[in-house]
């Protein structure tokens, strides 16, 4: 018996054994607990965490996410069958963009497309996610862990605080935050972390996938920044119109809309904002 196991013992050397049986959800949560935190302590997270979150912060977040969600899911379904894709590709449990249609809906009405507006942060998100899913698609994983497990973790506390904050009495306007085919967002991340697992990589692209995890926080903290600026200066808009909220100044009037856009295309010094 003795010599037997001997014989099936593994003859990898240590160092090679290490970086190979380490997984990846596990790099990735190590590699991106730092850029958590940072993310975590936005001026519009903080908001959030305090209770403080305001209908146009949401309207807002709610815009850029679906510029997000959209780049995301139609990268996501153009390489569902890629190896690196396929075992992390869940569209009927996961995907928000038809979640935030009707989100946005809700709070812009029928016309809510005219009405969307990211700034530029959110542009780049989106062009980035479209150039990787061109050239890269094995990093896609990268970006559907920062969004997805973001959303079936602090993000189901965030919807709640939501609800809350903005004194909604029914799950209208917040479908983002309902996840109706996981039943267990827990044991539904367990699966997702076995899945991101079992994708094979060699050890470049690994790294590779760590550092776009990381880029993909970034990302999301440059967002959230952005949207601040930009609320700061459709406060300043609203001021000088005393008579508006900021909530009625960012999208509604031409006229208002583009006015905001030029400031904070100044403010953001060149990266300008887009109104879609
Ligand atoms: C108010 C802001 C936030 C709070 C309070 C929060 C809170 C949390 C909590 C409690 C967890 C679970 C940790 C665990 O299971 O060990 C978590 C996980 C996670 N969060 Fe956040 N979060 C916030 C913002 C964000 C943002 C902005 C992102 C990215 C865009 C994000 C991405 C993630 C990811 C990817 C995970 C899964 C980590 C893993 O298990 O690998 N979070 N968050």
């Amino acid at each position: 018996m003795k010599t037997m196991a001997k014989t099936l013992t593994p003859t990898v050397p240590p160092t090679h054994r290490h970086t190979n049986t380490v997984d990846l959800s596990e790099q990735i949560k190590a590699a991106t607990k730092d850029n958590h935190v940072r993310a975590e302590n936005t001026q519009l997270m903080l908001s959030y965490q305090k209770g403080e979150i305001t209908l146009v912060q949401y309207k807002v977040l709610l815009c850029s996410l679906y510029e997000i969600y959209r780049a995301l899911e139609d990268e996501m379904d153009r390489n569902a069958s890629h190896p690196a894709v396929a075992p992390i590709y869940f569209p009927q449990e996961l995907s928000r963009v038809e979640s935030l249609e009707s989100d946005l809906e809700h709070f812009f009405g029928s016309e809510w497309r005219k009405r969307v507006i990211v700034p530029a942060a959110t542009q780049r998100y989106g062009q980035r996610l479209r150039q990787i899913g061109r050239e890269n698609p094995e990093l896609l994983v990268a970006h559907a862990y920062t969004r997805y497990l973001g959303d079936l973790s602090g993000g189901q506390v965030l919807g709640k605080i939501t609800q809350k904050s903005l004194g909604l009495s029914s799950k209208e306007g917040l479908s983002f935050f309902y996840f109706p085919s996981v039943s267990s967002p827990n044991r539904f991340k367990q699966l997702y972390r076995s899945r991101m697992n079992s994708i094979e990589l060699t050890e470049k692209e690994k790294a590779a996938v760590l550092e776009e995890a990381v880029q993909a926080f970034e990302l999301n903290i440059q967002v959230f920044d952005d949207l601040q600026k930009m609320l700061s200066v459709a406060t300043e808009t609203a001021d000088q119109h005393k008579d508006r909220s900021p909530a009625a100044v960012l999208p509604s009037s031409p006229i208002v809309q583009f006015t905001v856009g030029l400031c904070v295309a100044l403010a953001t010094i060149g990266v300008g904002m887009y109104a879609l």
